[in-house]
């Protein structure tokens, strides 16, 4: 395990290094509204007085705050928004420009696969940022009562940095759900150091952290507008391993857990607001799962990820182009690319730092893999057997395959970032398979995932045959 107070230097992760050093007060950070944007010619000066709205306290419960307006970000506001009895929403955006592009057309436009164009324009749109406001109200984010519901729809590099800024808004009493691609990085062992390291104190146990896997395929057409390209579902789950709170793998915060008082029983209701909104939402399709299948489920679209997102990105083309067999070599390369992936899921399965999601409970208080009630050392065998199996080659090549034909007509979300000039994920897929391979101690490393980091940071374009020649080191 590692903890808050481990030596800095031994910490398997920079992100978490820079955290655990980083003694700083957390940055108060105001919310912009539309109307803090000065109108134009006016002076920078402050011109009112700064008075702060009384906020109502069940709408700041209710409210959900979307931070990356990108194309997770609009799915998921587009479907909440859907919701009967639907949440107030607030779409946190990174740049005052957008603040701007929003006052012109305040619309998130979602174009279903049938043509249908679904716009939606019931948004609040705020700004966060450590520049106070020269016009207007001034607010903090959850004008003065914290951040009930945060779903962090960034890119996967942005997540965890974004998260750390707003903690000073974060408590026990709010929910953060992780929405984008890659592996969470609070999963166990690292999640707990974060936590103790950020929410120690008075603040603890500190937020209940979520990540969802979102398997539906969405295209970007600009700011706000997207194409939902391939309408699939939406995984959520709780990261963190409950060992003292419950033990039914969600955190025992589920509101149906065996805590008597009230007080516990308020919180956990709370605590498990976000989680039944995001499964009332029309399309979203999400399902709550218990916290080992979640890891699992993370951990194979990893796999998806790693190997469709980069090699559609150095060879320009769709997803289906990918997977068809012209005698050229490029499956072997697949297969190649999933056999290092199978190494590092299997040699992460047999390590230590895994036993406690290995051990984790469903609701129903049985071993989600074994079907067997309780948890052991016996089931800890049976669990790590089914997954050694689950994580194979063969499993994870037929996984592989059954995702890229309901993708094959996507641009994958890499190759739409290098289109754009944006930095891409690789460091989270690739980057994350090829750092966890060297903390679980194998010397051979995974050559050809590093050598497709190398090209798509270098924003390589190949032909097939070229990319394979490289690969393999012909
Ligand atoms: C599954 C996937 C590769 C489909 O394009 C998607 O996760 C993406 O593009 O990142």
């Amino acid at each position: 395990m590692v903890s808050s107070s481990t030596d800095s230097r031994r910490i398997p992760a920079e992100w978490l290094r820079q955290v655990v050093e980083d003694k700083s007060e957390a940055p108060k950070l105001y919310a912009w509204r539309l109307p803090n944007l000065p109108p134009a010619g006016a002076s920078s000066a402050r011109n009112s007085p700064e008075v702060a709205e009384i906020a109502d306290a069940e709408d700041e419960r209710r409210r959900i705050y979307i931070l990356g307006v990108g194309n997770i970000g609009r799915l998921y506001a587009s479907f909440l928004a859907k919701i009967e009895y639907r949440p107030p929403i607030t779409l946190v955006v990174h740049r005052r420009e957008l603040l701007d592009e929003w006052k012109a057309r305040p619309i998130i436009e979602l174009v279903r696969n049938n043509g249908k164009k679904e716009r939606n324009s019931r948004f609040r749109i705020e700004w966060w940022t450590e520049a106070q406001p020269t016009h207007g109200l001034i607010r903090e984010p959850g004008s003065g009562r914290g951040v009930s519901n945060l779903i962090v729809a960034t890119k996967a590099p942005d997540a965890i940095a974004q998260v750390d800024r707003v903690r000073r808004y974060l408590s026990s009493a709010s929910t953060v759900a992780f929405a984008q691609n890659g592996m969470c990085k609070l999963w166990p062992p690292l999640g707990e150091a974060y936590v103790a390291a950020r929410f120690g104190g008075d603040k603890a146990p500190g937020p209940r952290w979520l990540a969802c896997v979102t398997t539906h395929g969405v295209r970007s057409l600009g700011p706000f507008r997207s194409v939902h390209a391939s309408p699939a579902d939406v995984l959520v789950g709780s990261v963190m391993v409950p060992e003292i709170r419950g033990g039914d793998g969600r955190d025992g915060r589920d509101g149906n857990d065996t805590t008597t008082s009230k007080e516990d029983k308020d919180r956990n209701a709370t605590n498990n607001y976000l989680v039944k909104q995001m499964i009332s939402a029309p399309g979203l399709n999400a399902r709550e799962v218990a916290t080992r299948e979640l890891w699992v489920a993370q951990l194979e679209k990893l796999v998806v990820n790693a190997v469709i997102n980069p090699l559609t990105a150095v060879l320009r083309c769709k997803n289906r182009e990918v997977f068809e067999e012209r005698g050229d070599g490029l499956r072997g390369v697949i297969d190649m690319l999933v056999g290092e992936a199978s190494r590092t899921l299997r040699a992460l399965v047999v390590h230590p730092s895994s036993d406690a999601i290995l051990l984790a409970q469903d609701k129903d208080g049985k071993n989600s893999l074994t079907g067997e009630a309780g948890a052991t050392g016996a089931d800890l065998e049976e669990t790590r057997k089914e997954l050694l199996e689950r994580f194979s080659p063969a499993r994870l090549r037929g996984m592989l395959y059954t995702v890229a034909r309901k993708v094959a007509a996507n641009t994958s979300s890499m190759l739409q970032d290098v289109q754009a000039g944006k930095k891409t994920e690789i460091q989270d897929f690739n980057g994350w398979l090829v750092e966890m391979a060297r903390y679980l101690g194998d010397e051979g490393g995974l050559p050809l995932n590093e050598k497709l980091i190398l090209l798509v940071v270098d924003g390589a374009v190949r032909t097939r045959d070229e990319l394979v020649k490289e690969l393999r080191g012909d």
